[in-house]
């Protein structure tokens, strides 16, 4: 599905490692991984007339009409265009549109391109309102959350669910032409703002908070829209758009298959399921692995990897304006917008984490991006967790021969992962740059994701976890009262410097928890202090959630990149359940909680609630913001374009 399958020569390619072609499932049998030689890029001889469009479309994925559209920017955002609905059908609309092209010439004005767009097309009405049965207005949780301010702010942010509960018309199924919205069966929650259908990865924490709210039918619900998807496309999109069908986002379905059954113990619907969640595990392991080569042992580890011709119709001009300079050549440009997909597909759209520039660094700009050749840390945590959590459930199954395999697959991930990704020396994973055989050796909080799966030798838990608190003080972390930021670089991008994302707090605060060892587990206590604090304060001011923060400005939204910061906000409601169902006998705000860039952590002295080691790390941090400590010099010249300790407003185009 994501332009390969079809590709006779990229399936060419025969399995090397010995333990995939002795998978479990008998379709990886007749589709052989695709395993790309290092070096990794699409390789030179792929050519665009290989590749598909973004869909088959010829509204809202591809041809005249969405280029001519898209270009006038008639809308601030390119995202409210392909979310519109056709009054009509689609072939009046393309007759409208040839009509609209000999009339003027083909050069409308933009007032008659603006005049075609409302004839023709109409904001959707495809979603109904829809209260989950399930929802309640007391949560068990809510109850225990000791602190007062903290459990007022639940029961609102409870109130959220309902306003962003969404329930697709059948019109959707029926008339699917007339709509960019994929139809799926259940009802299910929204991030917010201008993501008005449902996302992949924020699902996941999306679901974690429905059934910290004990919304388990509902949490199902989300679980089998994804499933609905896999069963329709091969594989669950980057969301519910047919302009996201050529590409997926970070995989965490089995994961969501885990987290629900965790919850309920409901093993008759994973057993139902199983064929669907093994179809999706099999679709990245078909699509996404590359052998890389490490003191000459080979090595299969996954990267982002979805090839679709056209700019991504939903930032259209972006996109375009982006590849400009390679005009000239078709195919060149083409592989641009190959890497902006991809680039969508990691979740961290975008971000330096993609950049390569000419000397091999993170520098530049989004034209430099190469996310094709960059093997993700988080990606392959991620997998090999799927894995295990497949093993997991075969076991629990009685299937013993499939939970051996899944068990081999997870070792043989994991054994990848450390070998290729972990530095010793830095005591962290980074990812790995495939063009240049090397690792990319800069902060992204995606840099802790094997602690969130374990994808690591338990044996070495105590190494790992001191090594990883450390790492954590060195790089300087502790400064950023805000949230732990995606990166150090100051790019612009969304997904940099000064930016907090919920998922991102996920992985530090809940892997460093998960190691189980006490200064590791205080770091992670102190961390998700913070980031409560950090979202409170922000919903104190503005009776509203983000969907990213600011690292500096406690509790004030991030900014950046190419769309306004959205409210609602999905997986910042959804973690912020999830962990103060941990964190929620001590703590929170007391009295006068302070403003941006007020006092500490939960209204007290940081260092209050920390162990020795992490006191002291904090110790350098909590001066303020004004006076950080970005630690090591040799730290400070890897980050050479790394975050300001000055950051000012005016460093991103936010607004507030
Ligand atoms: O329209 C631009 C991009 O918007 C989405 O990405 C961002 O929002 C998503 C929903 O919260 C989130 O999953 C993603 O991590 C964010 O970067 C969309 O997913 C992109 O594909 C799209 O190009």
């Amino acid at each position: 599905r994501n332009g390969l399958a079809p590709t006779a020569t990229l399936q060419a390619q025969p399995l090397t490692a010995s333990s995939w072609s002795a998978s479990p499932s008998a379709s990886w049998r007749t589709q052989p991984p695709l395993i790309q030689p290092l070096g990794a890029r699409p390789p030179r001889g792929l050519h665009s007339s290989h590749v598909p469009a973004a869909c088959r479309s010829d509204i809202y994925c591809k041809g005249e009409l969405l280029h001519v559209v898209q270009m006038a920017r008639i809308y601030p955002d390119s995202k409210t265009f392909v979310d519109k609905k056709v009054r009509e059908s689609p072939e009046v609309a393309l007759k409208q549109f040839e009509k609209l092209m000999q009339e003027t010439g083909s050069n409308p004005s933009f007032e008659q391109v603006q005049n075609f767009v409302n004839q023709t097309f109409e904001d959707g009405d495809e979603l109904e309102e829809w209260i989950p049965s399930d929802w309640t207005e007391q949560p068990a949780l809510l109850e225990r959350i000791e602190n007062r301010k903290y459990r007022e702010w639940a029961h609102s942010l409870n109130k959220l669910w309902r306003m962003l509960a969404r329930k697709m018309k059948t019109d959707v199924r029926d008339n699917p032409s007339h709509y960019s919205l994929i139809y799926v069966p259940h009802g299910f929650v929204i991030p917010g703002g201008r993501f008005k259908e449902l996302y992949y990865w924020d699902s996941y924490w999306i679901l974690q908070g429905l059934l910290f709210c004990d919304m388990h039918e509902t949490a199902k619900g989300v679980i089998e829209n994804l499933m609905h998807l896999v069963k329709v496309l091969g594989f669950v999109p980057n969301g519910s758009r047919v302009y996201y069908e050529e590409r997926s986002q970070p995989p965490l379905l089995i994961a969501m298959a885990r987290a629900y059954y965790d919850k309920t113990n409901d093993i008759k619907f994973i057993e139902d399921n199983m064929e669907t969640l093994e179809k999706e595990f099999n679709f990245w392991m078909n699509n996404s692995m590359i052998e890389v080569e490490k003191d000459g042992q080979k090595y299969n580890l996954a990267r982002y990897f979805f090839l679709s011709n056209g700019p991504r119709p939903e930032s259209y001009r972006e996109d375009f304006e982006t590849t400009e300079h390679l005009a000239n050549s078709t195919e060149d440009r083409e592989r641009m917008y190959w890497e902006l997909k991809s680039g969508a597909a990691t979740g961290w759209d975008f971000s330096s984490r993609w950049f390569i520039d000419r000397d091999g660094t993170n520098k530049g700009e989004l034209k430099d991006i190469k996310t094709t050749s960059i093997v993700p840390v988080d990606l392959n945590a991620f997998l090999y967790g799927a894995a295990s959590s497949l093993q997991f459930f075969m076991t629990k199954l009685n299937q013993r021969n499939k939970a051996t395999g899944y068990g081999r697959i997870a070792n043989e991930l994991r054994a990848a992962v450390q070998a290729v990704l972990w530095n010793e020396e830095d005591g962290i994973w980074y990812d790995y740059d495939a063009l240049n055989k090397k690792q990319r050796e800069y902060f992204y909080g995606s840099n802790l994701a094997p602690l969130w799966t374990n994808c690591y030798d338990g044996d070495k838990v105590a190494h790992i976890a001191e090594k990883a608190v450390k790492y954590i003080e060195k790089t300087g972390l502790l400064s950023y009262r805000g949230g732990t930021p995606s990166s150090l670089a100051n790019t612009g991008e969304q997904w940099d410097f000064p930016n907090c994302w919920a998922p991102i707090q996920a992985l530090v605060i809940q892997g460093l928890d998960r190691t189980g060892q006490e200064d590791a587990m205080n770091l992670a206590d102190e961390l998700a202090r913070r980031w409560l604090h950090a979202n409170y304060l922000g919903y104190e001011q503005n009776t509203m959630m983000f969907e990213k923060y600011d690292a500096v400005n406690i509790g004030r939204f991030g900014g950046g990149g190419e769309y306004a910061v959205q409210e609602g906000f999905g997986w910042t409601n959804g973690l912020v359940f999830e962990l103060l169902a941990k964190y929620n006998s001590k703590g929170g705000p007391t009295g006068d909680v302070g403003g941006v860039g007020g006092q500490g952590v939960g209204g007290q002295d940081v260092s209050n609630s920390l162990s020795q080691v992490v006191r002291e790390v904090v110790r350098g941090a909590v001066h303020g913001a004004s006076s950080l400590v970005l630690g090591d010099d040799a730290q400070a010249d890897k980050h050479n374009h790394e975050a300001h300790p000055h950051h000012t407003q005016g460093d991103h185009n936010r607004s507030g």
